[in-house]
């Protein structure tokens, strides 16, 4: 921050300094050195990191490097445009502070969008792209987003330039009305309008062209970004457990898409805006209208510009403050409409086991409920956008004539043209719209706020599940050179903490198979998990064999959406495995049945029975062939006869393979070499202990 206010500072004494002496001149210095101060800033890695979380799209290089440009255009163009020189007394310098002082207010909003922003401009992912008439070529992904993002800036810098000529025309226009000067007239209409008006258009359209392309890849970038953090290394299961964010799937759907589209929605009119301030205000300032005050012969210098803007901050003030509510309504809302998606998408997914249970009702009342939230905050919503909007209407309503009030006198009086009356109300209007961006576009930036907070959120959801992980002090994965599972001195937690498995050492590879056996809820499918290394929470070593294949078929096997082959490859590519090995491992779980189907597309997870897809669940460990085959009640949906054949059938075909079970059922014993029991401590928590076979026949 103290750098920031000394670039500010030096821009401010600079400009004083040379502007005093060399009007034009001394914009255009202010602009050199805004533009040197952003080729340093330029993403030097060396500097602190204040000014490199700025290196993004919305970096501080690119707002000085914007303002200090168009100081420089400004101060070159009025002998082009016969704009008068932006005087360059003490007051202007002061206005120009405050002005960026009023820029620099948004910094830690800035800081935020910038974070979230920066990843894709600095992507060093290789894409193709496509220009009339060189055709397609390949190009760094972040350099083709900071050109479009440059070429868009530097279009709606034109389209200022050009709003700032068509004002001039505005005056022409009036003065020859004024002055019944029909030559005049016609000519500002024909030659003038005409080409600043088709000048206009044209860039409107490729503007909004190239707007649209780097919307849609910036989309489709982030949401890539997104699902592929969200996913990896099960940071998904692992922020589920922790609980620390809800509706995932919104965030990366629907907040990535309002955050792609408002921060271009907001930030290419924030640019334009404060260009437009800039230039219009050397308008207003160099109004000849002189106001004493009251007492005294001391005329405030832009007398018209002070008024715009002392105007225009309070009532960005104001609606700040009446405003403000939405932002936290906004996010509220989001969260609503996210929950009652959710709770809509569980009941497809939940379809037959609520309509065996007759369940339907209770689900009505369920999302009644759950629409009745989104109900409540809409009202609240409503309240509040009512009381902004009330506000910002009558404002806009004053807005109207508050120039004419003001300047009126001066036309009466003859000190100005009626064309110079009706540019600056133009004028004014424009300044005081520039520096009330805010209020005319107050509720969208509460929703882009909302959505910025959300993706925020989420991304340190991401953080902390990935730091869970990597977490030295919990609960640690080790390669082991030989081919064993083994756990130490371990304890397995819940999230909050509590433990519910200790373990004094327990060797899985002393046996080619295992039995876990033990009362429901002593943490068997938690020890499981700790294995597989999803479970973060706990103390001590998992040793896992280096290089080893590890397969864990659950109770409830997940299946894709797509055809049946893709179900039996999953988690490989449906392409995977032949034709011929694919069936021949149907055949072997007793699925031939199903062969005839491999391509078909259907919802598979409600199409087969539980058994059928407990066997389909077999068939992957038969295609996969891991070296360490993990059930956790894998077989509960088998009769008796058919589990011994699956478990023979497996014992056959991976006969090199470690099988760890967990069941209940008493005739799995026979079927494993070795057994383990959960058994209860005196704290409430369970350890697994190796128990003789026999011991348990006889108990
Ligand atoms: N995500 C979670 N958050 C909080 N508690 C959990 C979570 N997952 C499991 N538990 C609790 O941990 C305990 C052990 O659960 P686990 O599923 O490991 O038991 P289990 O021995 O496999 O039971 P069962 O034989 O009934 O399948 C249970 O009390 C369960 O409620």
């Amino acid at each position: 921050m103290r750098l920031l206010s000394f670039a500010v500072a030096a821009i401010a004494a600079i400009a004083l300094v040379v502007g005093q002496q060399g009007g034009n001149a001394g914009l255009i210095g202010m602009g050199v050195v805004g533009l040197l101060l952003a080729v340093v800033t330029f993403r030097s890695p060396g500097l602190p990191f204040f000014l490199r979380i700025f290196s993004g799209v919305f970096g501080i290089e690119y707002v000085v490097f914007g303002g200090a440009a168009m100081l420089a255009l400004v101060g070159w163009w009025p002998s082009a445009l016969q704009i008068p020189p932006i005087p360059t007394s003490l007051p202007t310098t002061v206005g120009v502070f405050g002005v960026l002082i009023y820029a620099i207010s948004f910094v830690p909003v800035i800081a935020r969008i910038a974070r979230l922003a920066s990843p894709y401009f600095e992507s060093d992912e290789i894409t193709t792209a496509r220009l009339w008439p060189i055709g397609a070529f390949s190009i760094r992904l972040g350099t083709l987003a900071v050109a479009l993002f440059t070429f868009l800036i530097v279009l709606n810098q034109l389209q200022v330039g050009i709003t700032l000529r068509l004002s001039y025309f505005n005056r022409d226009m009036y003065d020859a009305l004024q002055n019944k000067d029909a030559a005049a007239f016609w000519y500002q209409l024909f030659y003038v309008f005409c080409f600043w008006a088709v000048l206009w258009v044209a860039t409107n359209l490729i503007e909004m062209f190239a707007n649209y392309t780097i919307l849609i890849r910036w989309r489709q970038w982030m949401a890539n970004e997104y699902s592929a953090r969200w996913l990896n290394h099960a940071t998904h299961y692992r922020i589920a457990l922790a609980g620390s964010v809800d509706n995932p799937d919104q965030r990366i759907a629907e907040d990535t898409r309002s955050f792609v589209n408002q921060t271009y929605g907001f930030a290419l009119p924030l640019l334009s805006q404060v260009s437009t301030l800039v230039s219009f205000s050397i308008i207003l300032w160099n109004i000849p209208v002189a106001f004493a005050l009251p007492g005294t012969s001391f005329e405030i210098p832009g007398y018209i510009f002070w008024v715009a803007f002392i105007y225009a901050v309070a009532a960005t003030w104001l609606t700040h403050v009446i405003g403000r509510p939405l932002i936290r309504l906004e996010f509220e809302q989001e969260k609503r409409e996210a929950n009652f998606r959710f709770s809509l998408a569980r009941l497809r997914e939940y379809s037959e086991q609520i309509a065996l249970m007759v369940g339907e009702p209770t689900e009505r009342g369920h999302l009644a409920q759950r629409f009745g939230d989104i109900v409540t905050n809409f009202y609240r919503l409503v309240w509040r956008r009512l009381k902004l909007t009330s506000f910002t209407l009558s404002y806009n309503q004053l807005s109207v004539v508050l120039p004419y009030m003001i300047l009126a006198p001066y036309y009466f009086a003859g000190t100005i043209t009626l064309g110079v009356m009706m540019q600056v109300a133009g004028a004014f209007d424009r300044v005081q719209t520039a520096l009330s961006f805010i209020i005319n576009s107050y509720s969208s930036i509460a929703s882009y706020l909302a959505s910025i907070n959300r993706l925020t959120s989420f991304e340190s959801a991401i953080a902390d599940a990935q730091q869970i992980a990597a977490d030295e002090a919990g609960l640690r994965r080790e390669p082991l050179t030989e081919k064993s599972v083994r756990l130490g001195k371990t304890t397995l937690n819940l999230p909050n903490g509590q433990p519910i498995v200790r373990i004094d050492g327990l060797d899985l590879g002393a046996a080619r198979s295992t039995l876990v056996i033990g009362p429901s809820g002593s943490g068997k499918s938690t020890l499981f998990r700790a294995i597989a290394g999803i479970w973060p929470f706990g103390e001590g070593e998992v040793g896992i064999p280096a290089g080893a294949q590890i397969m864990l078929l659950p109770q409830r096997p997940y299946l894709p959406q797509g055809s049946l082959r893709a179900a039996l490859a999953y988690p490989s590519a449906e392409d995977s495995y032949s034709d011929a090995e694919i069936r021949e491992a149907m055949g072997k779980v007793k699925l031939a049945h199903l062969a005839e189907r491999l391509d078909e597309i259907d919802l598979w997870g409600q199409r087969l029975s539980g058994g059928e897809q407990q066997r389909l669940a077999f068939a992957r460990a038969l295609l996969a062939k891991p070296d360490w085959l993990f059930l956790d009640e894998a077989t509960a949906s088998l009769d008796e006869k058919l589990e011994g054949e699956i478990y023979a059938t497996i014992n056959a075909e991976l006969p090199d393979a470690h099988i760890v079970s967990i069941g209940h059922r008493s005739t799995l014993r026979e079927m494993h070499d070795a057994i383990v029991t959960m058994e209860p401590n005196e704290d409430g928590t369970f350890s697994p202990t190796p128990t003789a076979k026999d011991a348990l026949a006889t108990a």
